[in-house]
C-alpha cells in the first residue's frame, strides 16, 4: 500500500516572491489526488517541495516519519527512493531506446543483474502499452508514448508514491483520456499514493480521489473530490467552468471593478455536472483505495457541506446508515 504524506504549514518564495504560504494537507495512503491552479500559481514547485528538491522555508513534509524539509539529507535520499517522479516532458534522454531509458534508474539505484533489469523494464513497458517499442528513440515517438515512457521510468523502483507533473500537457484529448485510464489501472495495479499535477480539466473531473487547488499563494481547498466539485467559491468555479469570467485572469488576479461587473452576469449560471470517476479497465483488480476512502468520507461525514454530501451518495453506494440518513 502506498504512504501517506502529511504536508503542515509549508511556506515557500524566491527572493521576495512567495509563492504559496502555509499549505496543509495530507495526501492518504494509496488514493489519487489532483492539485489543480492557474499557471505559475506553483504547482510544480509543490511537486519539488514534496520530494525535498526544493527547500521551503517554513513547515514539514513527512513521509514515513522523514520530514522532506527540515529531515537530514541522508533520510530525505533514502526517502527519495519511495517516489517515482513522472517530468512534464518525460524527461527522457534523447540518445538512449525506450529500453535504455526506462533501465536507467535501476542501472544508476540499484545492483541488479541485467537479467532482472530485463524482466522489471519488460514488465513496466507492458504495464504502460509500451511493448514492442523497446528500440525506438524518443524523438521516433509521439507524444503520448513519450509520457508513458516516462511513467514506466517512474515505475521501475516499486515506488509507493508517484508525483506526475502534468501527464496531459502536449497532449490531444484522445491521449490525454489514455494517460488518464493509465494512472487509475496503475492505481489499480500497485495502489501507489498518487499526486498529480495538471490544469486539465477532464482529468481533474474523472481521476482523482481527492482533489486541492491553488491560488492567490494560497491553497484554496483539498480534500475529496466532490467538494471542490461543487464548491461555491467563485475561483474554483471559474477554473472548472473554463470561464472568463471570475477571479482568474491573464495576469491571474483582477481588479475588484471587473469582478463586481463581472458577478452581476453569472447570476443565471448552471452548477457543474460530476462525471463518475473512472474505473480499472477490465480484467484488472479493483482499487483498494477505494475502501479505505469510503471508510475515510464516512468519518468526516458530518463535517461536509451538503452539496458535496450529495454528490458523494451515489459514488459511495452501497453503505451503512450515515449516507441514508442524509436528505439533502
Ligand atoms: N528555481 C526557481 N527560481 C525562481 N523562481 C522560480 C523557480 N522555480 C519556479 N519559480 C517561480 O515560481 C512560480 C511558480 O512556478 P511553477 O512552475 O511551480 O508554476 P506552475 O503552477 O507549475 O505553472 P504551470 O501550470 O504553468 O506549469 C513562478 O512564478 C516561477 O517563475
Amino acid at each position: 500500500m502506498g504512504i501517506e504524506v502529511i504536508v503542515e504549514g509549508l511556506t515557500k518564495s524566491f527572493g521576495k516572491q512567495t509563492v504559496w504560504e502555509d499549505v496543509t494537507l495530507t495526501l492518504p495512503p494509496g488514493e489519487v489526488s489532483v492539485m489543480l491552479g492557474p499557471s505559475g500559481t506553483g504547482k510544480t514547485v509543490f511537486l519539488k517541495s514534496v520530494i525535498g528538491l526544493l527547500k521551503p522555508e517554513r513547515g514539514r513534509v513527512m513521509v514515513n516519519g522523514v520530514d522532506m524539509v527540515g529531515g537530514k539529507e541522508r533520510d530525505i535520499y533514502e526517502t527519495r527512493k519511495l517516489f517515482g517522479l513522472m517530468f512534464q516532458d518525460g524527461a527522457l534522454f534523447g540518445s538512449m531506446n525506450l529500453f535504455d531509458n526506462i533501465a536507467f534508474p535501476l542501472r544508476e539505484h540499484t545492483r541488479k543483474k541485467e537479467s532482472e533489469i530485463r524482466r522489471i523494464v519488460m514488465e513496466r513497458m507492458d504495464m504502460v502499452g509500451l511493448l514492442g517499442s523497446e528500440r525506438k528513440l524518443p524523438g521516433e515517438i509521439s507524444g503520448g508514448m513519450r509520457k508513458r515512457a516516462g511513467l514506466a521510468r517512474a515505475l521501475v523502483l516499486d515506488p509507493q508514491i508517484i508525483l506526475c507533473d502534468e501527464p496531459d500537457s502536449g497532449l490531444d484529448p484522445v491521449r490525454t483520456s489514455y494517460i488518464s485510464q493509465q494512472l487509475i489501472d496503475l492505481n489499480a495495479q500497485i495502489d501507489a499514493t498518487m499526486l498529480i499535477v495538471t490544469h486539465n480539466l477532464d482529468i481533474a473531473a474523472t481521476v482523482p480521489d481527492n482533489m486541492g487547488m491553488l491560488f492567490r499563494r494560497r491553497l484554496v481547498t483539498f480534500g475529496p473530490r466532490e467538494l471542490l466539485l461543487t464548491s461555491d467559491e467563485p475561483v474554483v468555479r471559474q477554473f472548472l467552468g473554463g470561464r472568463k469570467e471570475g477571479p482568474i485572469g491573464m495576469a491571474e488576479e483582477k481588479d475588484e471593478a471587473t469582478l463586481a461587473r463581472e458577478q452581476l452576469t453569472l447570476s443565471d449560471e448552471r452548477p457543474l455536472r460530476i462525471a463518475p470517476q473512472l474505473e480499472p479497465s477490465p480484467g484488472l483488480p479493483p482499487r483498494a483505495a477505494v475502501q479505505r476512502r469510503r471508510a475515510r468520507v464516512l468519518a468526516m461525514w458530518d463535517d461536509l457541506p451538503a452539496a458535496a454530501r450529495t454528490a458523494m451518495k451515489a459514488g459511495l453506494a452501497p453503505v451503512a446508515a450515515p449516507v441514508q440518513e442524509e436528505h439533502a
